[in-house]
């Protein structure tokens, strides 16, 4: 496939991926945005993990579908992933706020983002094209939260 200004890594989303996302994008809860959001993410051990948007009467509380499945996978005990899918019906795709950025980066700057509509429109790139310079235990030489997690 070509690549074009907002699919730089020219991809397609995986369909395992892709099923998951719209699945968790029909369970969204957003009756003041209307606008639903799915995402799923695998490890690198095969695990696929998804979130929608949960929105909230005090609408800051609400909570970003990029951010519920990441919440899903630390849970569950995995700490990485390698690839994120985020459905949404909008041209163009929704693209990670800045906020999910940020916690994508946490687990997985190196994972490959996929955003796409229900045209088959695609927004893609690596979380760290992102989210460039990104806040990252990891990446710190300061000694900045180095714990035992
Ligand atoms: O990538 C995105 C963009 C937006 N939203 C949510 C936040 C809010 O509930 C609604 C409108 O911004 O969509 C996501 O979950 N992910
Ligand atoms: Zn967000």
């Amino acid at each position: 496939m070509a690549k074009t200004k907002l699919n730089p890594l020219g991809i397609t989303p995986d369909p395992a991926l892709l099923a998951a996302a719209k699945a968790a994008f029909a369970q969204a809860y957003a009756p003041y945005s209307k606008f639903h959001v799915g995402a799923a993410l695998r490890t690198p051990d095969g695990q696929v993990f998804s979130g929608a948007n949960v929105e909230n009467a005090s609408y800051g509380l609400g909570r970003c579908a990029e951010q519920s499945a990441v919440q899903a996978m630390a849970t569950a005990g995995a700490r990485t992933f390698t690839d994120l899918v985020v459905y949404a019906e909008s041209s163009p795709p929704a693209s990670p706020c800045g906020a999910c950025r940020q916690v994508l980066y946490e687990f997985a700057p190196d994972a490959r983002v996929v955003c796409v509509n229900a045209d088959g429109e695609v927004l893609s790139g690596l979380v760290r094209d992102f989210l460039p310079h990104g806040f990252r235990l990891e990446e710190r030489e300061d000694g900045h939260g180095v714990g035992t997690e």
